[in-house]
C-alpha cells in the first residue's frame, strides 16, 4: 500500500438509519489502518461529493485537527466524486473496493492469487485513469485535435486492456491445470471437498479440525499458514489463496479444499476475478458451507442466500455448518433460518472440537457413493503391487491370502473400473 500513514477516518452515507460502520472497521483493522472515528450521514447521494457539504466540511476540519492520513468511504465512489472528495478533505480517499484490493494485495501469496488482485486492481484502476486523462484533456488542450479521442488517452486504454487480457489468459492456463489436478485427484481416489462461506465464518478453523495430521500442500504457498500461527487471527479474508490438505471421513480418502471468504457489497467484477478460487467450492462432491452463528438471524438469513447464490451451479452435496455456537447464545431461531434455506445445519464449535464428529458423519453421508467389487489375483508380487495400488486408491476389505489373493474393493466407481480393468491384466 502506497499510503502515507495508517490514521483513518471512517465515512459512511446511507439513506437507512441506523448507519452501521461495524463492516468496514473491521476492513480498515484487516487493511492496518488505525480508525480515529467516524463520520455517517443519512442521506441520498450527494452528486459531487456523494457526502452533504455540510459533512464534507466537518470531515476537512477533523483530517486537520486529528492528523488523519486516510479517509475511507464505505461506499463504491465514481472516479469524479473520489476526485471531488479528495480535493476538499486533503487526504487520500479510499472507497470499499480500494480498501478489500488493498486487503486482498497483502494476504496473496501463491501465482493464482497475485494474478488475479492484480486483474481486479487493473479492472478498477481503468475507468480511474480514463477520468483522470479526460480531466487533463479537458484543461487546456481541447480543440488541439478535431474529432475523435486524443491519442494518449486511447493509447492508455488499449494498454489496460491488453493488460487484462493477458492476465485472463495466464488464469485461464491455470484453471486448466487445476481442471486437470481435480480430474487426477478424483482418479487416485480422493473425494474432494471445499468449505465455503463468508470471511472469518470459521472455515480455516474447522479445516484444521477436520484434516489429518499428516498434510499435503502441494500449493507453491512458501510459508503454510495452517501451523503453528494458526492461532486463527481475527481478521478478515485470512484465506486468499486455496489450501489442501488430507482427511479421512468414514474411511473415504478426501481432500479438503479451503476457499476465499465471501463479502458483502463487493462490485460483482471484483468477485469475478475471484472465480477460480470458486472453482473449487463449484466442482468439490461435497461442500461444506460454514455460517458464523453469532450474527443475527437477519444477517445468517442474507449471507446464506448469496452463497447459495455463488454456488448456484455446484455438482456436489452442500452440506450447511453454524460454526462458533460457544459464542451464539440461543441457536433455535438460527437453525430454523439455515434449515429453511439449505437444510438442518450441522451446528459446530471448531475452536473448541463441539459437534465436529457429527460433521464427518454427515460429511460421510453427503460424499459420492461408492462401488464395491470382488476382486482375486495372483499371489505373485505383481499381484501384491496391486493391493498395495488398492490400499492406497480406495478400501480393501476382506483379504484373504492363499494361492491367490482375494478381497473386496471399495472406492470411487472411476477407480473401482480401473481396478477391475488391471485385473483383467492379470491374465487367465
Ligand atoms: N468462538 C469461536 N471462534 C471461532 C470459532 N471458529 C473460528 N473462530 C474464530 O473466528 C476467527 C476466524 O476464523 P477463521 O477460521 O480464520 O475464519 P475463515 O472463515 O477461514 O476466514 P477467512 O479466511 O477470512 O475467510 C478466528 O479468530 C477464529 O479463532 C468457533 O467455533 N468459536
Ligand atoms: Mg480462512
Amino acid at each position: 500500500m502506497s499510503r502515507r500513514g495508517n490514521t483513518a477516518l471512517v465515512a459512511k452515507r446511507s439513506t437507512d438509519r441506523p448507519v452501521d460502520t461495524t463492516e468496514i472497521r473491521a476492513l480498515c483493522e484487516s487493511a492496518g489502518l488505525d480508525v480515529v472515528g467516524e463520520r455517517t450521514q443519512v442521506r441520498p447521494r450527494d452528486p459531487t461529493y456523494d457526502f452533504g457539504e455540510g459533512a464534507v466540511a466537518e470531515m476537512t476540519e477533523r483530517v486537520e485537527r486529528e492528523d488523519v492520513d486516510v479517509l475511507v468511504v464505505d461506499d463504491e465512489l465514481d472516479p469524479g466524486r473520489a476526485f471531488h472528495l479528495e480535493e476538499a478533505v486533503s487526504a487520500d480517499v479510499i472507497d470499499r473496493t480500494r480498501l478489500v484490493l488493498d486487503i486482498f494485495a497483502e494476504r496473496a501469496e501463491t501465482k493464482r492469487a497475485r494474478l488475479e488482485v492484480r486483474l481486479a486492481e487493473l479492472k478498477y484502476e481503468l475507468p480511474r485513469a480514463e477520468a483522470k486523462a479526460r480531466r487533463g484533456e479537458s484543461s487546456g488542450r481541447r480543440g488541439f485535435k478535431s474529432g475523435g479521442e486524443e491519442p494518449q488517452a486511447a493509447q492508455m486504454r488499449a494498454d489496460y486492456k491488453q493488460r487484462i487480457k493477458h492476465l485472463r489468459d495466464e488464469l485461464d492456463q491455470l484453471d486448466d491445470a487445476d481442471g486437470d489436478l481435480r480430474d487426477a485427484r478424483r482418479e487416485s481416489g480422493f473425494d474432494l471437498v471445499a468449505l465455503a462461506g463468508y470471511t472469518n465464518a470459521g472455515k480455516s478453523t474447522l479445516l484444521r479440525r477436520l484434516a489429518d495430521d499428516l498434510s499435503v500442500e502441494e500449493n507453491a504457498v512458501q510459508h503454510d499458514d495452517l501451523d503453528d500461527t494458526a492461532a486463527s487471527r481475527d481478521r478478515l479474508f485470512e484465506t486468499l489463496d486455496t489450501t489442501t490438505r488430507r482427511a479421512t471421513v468414514d474411511d473415504h480418502r478426501v481432500l479438503l479444499t479451503d476457499t476465499v471468504g465471501f463479502v458483502d457489497d463487493l462490485p460483482h467484477w471484483l468477485v469475478s476475478s475471484f472465480r477460480t478460487t470458486l472453482a473449487a467450492a463449484r466442482e468439490a462432491d461435497a461442500v461444506l458451507l460454514v455460517i458464523d452463528a453469532t450474527d443475527d438471524p437477519e444477517a445468517i438469513r442474507a449471507k446464506v442466500e448469496t452463497s447459495l447464490a455463488e454456488l448456484d451451479d455446484r455438482d456436489g452435496t452442500l452440506v450447511p455448518v453454524l460454526n462458533k455456537r460457544d459464542e451464539a447464545g440461543a441457536l433455535d431461531s438460527k437453525r430454523g433460518v439455515v434449515a429453511d434455506l439449505a437444510g438442518d445445519p450441522v451446528v459446530t464449535s471448531a475452536t473448541e472440537g463441539a459437534g465436529v464428529d457429527a460433521l464427518r458423519d454427515r460429511l460421510g453421508d453427503a460424499l459420492p457413493e461408492r462401488e464395491r467389487v470382488e476382486l482375486t489375483v495372483p499371489n505373485s508380487d505383481a499381484g501384491n503391487a496391486f493391493v498395495s495400488w488398492c490400499h492406497d486408491h480406495g478400501t480393501v476389505r476382506e483379504i484373504e491370502y492363499g494361492d491367490a489373493i482375494s478381497f473386496a474393493f471399495e472406492g470411487r466407481p472411476e477407480v473401482v473400473a480401473k481396478a477391475e480393468g488391471r485385473t483383467a491384466d492379470f491374465g487367465e
